[in-house]
């Protein structure tokens, strides 16, 4: 128990790391969106995202449960992203 208790520790390290690259992509995209004027949701990419990565996944019971943990990544990108506009349109004023 231990053991996989302190394996899992080192995943959310891991994890911490890959959250701090992906906001820092998902940065670069919102000012990109906010350049263009495009909204921040973008729907048909997290649908294809998500059913690439089910794919990918390969394991029916595990499914659901990655469907909701991407839907909580997304949305928690897309409010990160609108902070990001947010600070952009207030330096511009
Ligand atoms: C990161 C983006 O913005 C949003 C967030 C996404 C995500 O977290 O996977 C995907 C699409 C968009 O709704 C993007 O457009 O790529």
């Amino acid at each position: 128990m231990k053991d996989a208790q302190q394996q899992m520790d080192e995943i959310d390290d891991q994890l911490v790391a890959l959250f701090k690259q992906r906001m820092s992509l998902a940065k670069e995209v919102a000012a990109q969106k906010y350049q263009h004027h495009e909204s921040i949701s973008n729907r048909g990419r997290e649908a294809d995202e998500r059913v690439r990565l089910v794919k990918k996944l390969d394991d029916k019971q595990l499914a659901s449960f990655l469907v909701d943990w991407l839907r909580d990544t997304t949305l928690i990108t897309k409010q990160y992203q609108a902070h990001v506009i947010k600070d952009l349109q207030d330096a511009e004023n």
